[in-house]
């Protein structure tokens, strides 16, 4: 398979099945710096990424942004001093969709960079 890193986002539909628990699995051993919570009943991928101070934070934060108006699909981000925590989640379906796994996997390899 390819890796989810190198992967773009489909366009996401109302109805698009969400990820199955074996497929989940799968995609959670290329991601394991992150969680699956939940937030009010929806599935959520949640990773704190940690940094000097606030800028660098919100340098980040900025590069996240760009990339979800690339892909179209876009998180939830809280900036915090040295932090900024990302969700992913696929709003229209309620809960995870494989577009989420990429953009996760996506904003590792900006984290990396
Ligand atoms: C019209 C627009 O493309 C859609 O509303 C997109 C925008 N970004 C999105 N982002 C996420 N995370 N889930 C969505 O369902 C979603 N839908």
């Amino acid at each position: 398979m390819t890796p989810l890193a190198q992967q773009s986002c489909e366009a996401c539909r109302s109805g698009a099945p969400a990820v199955a628990a074996e497929e989940q699995d799968i995609f959670m051993m290329q991601l394991p710096d992150w969680d699956i919570v939940d937030e009010a009943g929806i599935k959520q991928l949640q990773r704190v990424f940690r940094f000097r101070n606030f800028v660098e934070a919100l340098v980040f934060t900025n590069r996240v942004a760009d990339l979800a108006e690339e892909e179209g699909h876009h998180p939830a981000i809280l900036l915090e001093f040295g932090k900024a925590t990302v969700r992913w989640w696929t709003h229209k379906i309620h809960g995870l969709h494989r577009n989420d796994f990429i953009m996760a996997a996506r904003t590792d390899a900006l984290y990396n960079s």
